[in-house]
C-alpha cells in the first residue's frame, strides 16, 4: 500500500503531467482544470494518509467526501437554502441573484431547465453558456453558464452558484451528482432551491465544510385547487389541460382518444423523446397562438418547469418503477401537480384532479402530506479514487473494482452508495476490450441506455472500434441519408433509439475529440431524427398504422442491427 503512496509522491515530484495526461485529459479538461483535478488527487492522498500513517490505506473509506474538493474547501461559502412548495418563486429568487453576480453557474436536473435559464440570462444581457453532456453553446465573453448537474464544474471559482431541485440528492441513481455539486462547487454564494424535506440533511452534511448556511422559506405564489370531481370523460377536456400518465403506450392512446373528438390537438412530452423534441413540444403547448392546446405527458414534466397548464389530470396514480407497479409517492404527486397555475402564466389558479373518481382520495391525501424527510445523499467514488484503488489491484477489471467498492465502501450515515447497476452492466461489456482504465470508466459513465438494444449495441460498437483503431468514424455504424418519417410505433421507437446512439456519439466526441471526429455529422443526423419524430407526432401520431409495403431498416449498419 505504501508503495502506491510513494509512487504517487514520486509522481508528484517528477511525473505529475504523466498521471494527469493518462487520467484527466481524456475527459476533456483544460489546463486550469487539470491543476484542480491534480489538487484533488493530492488532497485525497493526504486526507487518506492523515492520522493513519503510511501503512494503512483504504480507498474504500468514503466517510470524508468533502475533502475531495480542495478548491471549495478554501472558502467559507455563503449557502442559502430556498425552500418551499412548488411555484413559490424559489428558483426565480436564486436566478435574480445569479443575474446580478459577476460570474456564476446554474446546475439543474433537466436539459430543459438549463435551457430556460440560459435563455433568461442572455435575454437579460447576461451572457450565459449552455452546457450539457451533449451540447456546448458558448457565448462570447460569457462568465455565466447554465448546465445539467452532471456537468457541474468543481474546479473553477465563481461568485454565485445555483443548484436547483436539490432534494434530488436523495435520488438513487443521479443523487451523487447533486452531492458532488453541493460539496464541490467553489462559489462565494451557493443557492440551493428545493423541497423543505432536504433541509436537515443538507445542514448536517455542511456542518463539516464550515460553510455559513441560512434557510429562506417560501409560500406558493398562486393557489392550487384539488378538485372533488374527476374528469370522467375525455369530452370534458379543456384548453390548458395536461393529462399525465406513465407509459409511452398510454401517452399515444390518450393523445388519440382526445384528438379523435376533433376539438383539441395534443403536444406530448415523455422521457425517451429527444430533448430538443420535448423542448419544442412544450414550447408549442405554451404558445397561446398554437392549435396544440392540450398536453399529454409523463412525469418528465414534473420538475421546476414553467408551462401554461391550467389543470393537471392524473390518468392514473400508479407507476411502474422498473420493479413493480406502485402508488405515486407524495413528492411525485406534489411535483407533478405543481405544474398547474404557474405564477405569471395565463392561468392564475391551478387545478388538479384525476381521470377516475377512485383515485381522488390518494391525490387529496398526497397534496396535504409533507414530503418525508431525506435521510441520506447519493455518493459515488470519483475517478481519482478508482484509479488509485486500481494501482493496488492492477489485475482487477473495472467491474471488479466497482464491485469491491460497492461491497466495502464505508460511508457516514449521511450518505448512501449510488445505484450503479447500469454502470456495472456497461463494465461487463467494456472489460472484454483492451482499453485503459480511464477509457473504460468513460464508456461506463456515458449516457447509454442499456435497456435499449440499439443504444447498448451502439455503445459496444463504438468502444470496440475505438479499442481496435483509436478512431471511430460515424459512417462505420450509421449511413446518413437513410432516415425516414416513422410510420408505425415500432419504427418510431427505433428512431428514438437511433437518436440515442447519435447522442452517445456526440457525448463521446466532447471527451475523446480526436477519436470521434464526426460530431457535426452526428449532431445534424440527430436533428433530422427529431424532426422526423415530430413529423410523425403531428401527422401520424394517433392514426391507425396502415398495413402496407414493408420498408427496409437501413439506418444502422449491419454491425449494429444484426445484433439488435
Ligand atoms: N418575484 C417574481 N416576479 C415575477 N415573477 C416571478 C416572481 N417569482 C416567481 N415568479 C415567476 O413565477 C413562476 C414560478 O416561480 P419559480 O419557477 O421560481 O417557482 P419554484 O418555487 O422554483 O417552483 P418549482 O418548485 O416548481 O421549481 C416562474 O414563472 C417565475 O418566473
Ligand atoms: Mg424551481
Amino acid at each position: 500500500m505504501a508503495l502506491l503512496l510513494l509512487r504517487n509522491r514520486k509522481a508528484s515530484a517528477l511525473g505529475i503531467p504523466r498521471i494527469l495526461r493518462d487520467n484527466v485529459e481524456p475527459f476533456g479538461l483544460n489546463s486550469e482544470k487539470i491543476i484542480g483535478a491534480f489538487a484533488s488527487v493530492d488532497v485525497i492522498i493526504r486526507s487518506y494518509c492523515s492520522g493513519s500513517g503510511m501503512k494503512k490505506f483504504d480507498f474504500t473509506d468514503l466517510t470524508r467526501p468533502h475533502t475531495w474538493y480542495p478548491l471549495a474547501r478554501k472558502k467559507v461559502r455563503k449557502v442559502i437554502l430556498h425552500v418551499g412548495p412548488t411555484n413559490s418563486g424559489k428558483t426565480h429568487q436564486a436566478l435574480s441573484r445569479l443575474e446580478s453576480s459577476s460570474s456564476g453557474i446554474y446546475c439543474g436536473p433537466l436539459r430543459l431547465l438549463a435551457w430556460e435559464v440560459a435563455k433568461r440570462l442572455n435575454k437579460a444581457n447576461v451572457s450565459c453558456d449552455l452546457i450539457t453532456g451533449q451540447e456546448r453553446e458558448e457565448v462570447d465573453g460569457a462568465k455565466h453558464r447554465a448546465v445539467t448537474v452532471e456537468m457541474a464544474d468543481v474546479v473553477s471559482d465563481y461568485d454565485c452558484a445555483v443548484i436547483d431541485e436539490i432534494q434530488m440528492l436523495g435520488c438513487k441513481t443521479r443523487g451523487f451528482s447533486f452531492t458532488r455539486a453541493l460539496l464541490g462547487i467553489c462559489a462565494n454564494e451557493l443557492h440551493l432551491c428545493g423541497d423543505p424535506a432536504a433541509v436537515p440533511l443538507i445542514q448536517q452534511i455542511l456542518q463539516v465544510t464550515g460553510d455559513d448556511v441560512k434557510v429562506q422559506s417560501y409560500e406558493r405564489l398562486s393557489p392550487l385547487v384539488p378538485l372533488n370531481v374527476p374528469l370522467g370523460s375525455f369530452s370534458n377536456i379543456q384548453t390548458g389541460d395536461c393529462i399525465v400518465t406513465f407509459s409511452r403506450h398510454a401517452i399515444y392512446r390518450l393523445k388519440k382518444a382526445i384528438e379523435s373528438r376533433g376539438k383539441h390537438l395534443c403536444s406530448i412530452v415523455y422521457g425517451s423523446l429527444p430533448p430538443e423534441t420535448r423542448t419544442r413540444q412544450a414550447t408549442r403547448f405554451n404558445d397561446a397562438s398554437s392549435e396544440f392546446d392540450v398536453l399529454v405527458a409523463s412525469d418528465a414534466i414534473g420538475m421546476g418547469l414553467n408551462l401554461n397548464i391550467s389543470r393537471i389530470i392524473f390518468s392514473t396514480m400508479k407507476k411502474f418503477d422498473g420493479v413493480e407497479l406502485r402508488d405515486l409517492t407524495v413528492p411525485e404527486v406534489k411535483q407533478i401537480a405543481g405544474r398547474a397555475g404557474r405564477y405569471g402564466s395565463k392561468f392564475p389558479v391551478g387545478e388538479v384532479t384525476c381521470l377516475d373518481s377512485e383515485d381522488l382520495p390518494l391525490l387529496h391525501k398526497s397534496l396535504l402530506e409533507p414530503s418525508p424527510m431525506l435521510e441520506s445523499a447519493g455518493l459515488f467514488p470519483n475517478f481519482d479514487l478508482i484509479y488509485m484503488y486500481s494501482r493496488l489491484h492492477p489485475d482487477s477489471s473495472l467491474y471488479g473494482i466497482l464491485e469491491h467498492f460497492l461491497e466495502n465502501a464505508k460511508l457516514s450515515e449521511n450518505y448512501f452508495f449510488a445505484n450503479c447497476e447500469e454502470v456495472l452492466k456497461v463494465a461487463t461489456v467494456i472489460d472484454q476490450l483492451p482499453l485503459r482504465l480511464h477509457e473504460k470508466y468513460l464508456f461506463c459513465i456515458s449516457p447509454v441506455d442499456m435497456n435499449d438494444d440499439i443504444s447498448s449495441q451502439g455503445l459496444t460498437q463504438f468502444a470496440t472500434n475505438y479499442s481496435k483503431k483509436g478512431i471511430v468514424q460515424l459512417r462505420e455504424i450509421f449511413t446518413p441519408g437513410t432516415l425516414q418519417v416513422p410510420k408505425t410505433q415500432a419504427a418510431l421507437r427505433e428512431l428514438e433509439s437511433i437518436h440515442k446512439v447519435l447522442d452517445l456519439y456526440v457525448w463521446l466526441s466532447f471527451r475523446l475529440e480526436e477519436s470521434f471526429p464526426d460530431r457535426e455529422l452526428a449532431a445534424s443526423q440527430k436533428a433530422i431524427c427529431s424532426m422526423l419524430i415530430e413529423e410523425f407526432l403531428e401527422r401520424l401520431g394517433w392514426q391507425k398504422p396502415r398495413v402496407k409495403k414493408v420498408t427496409p431498416r437501413p439506418k444502422l449498419n449491419s454491425a449494429v442491427v444484426s445484433r439488435c
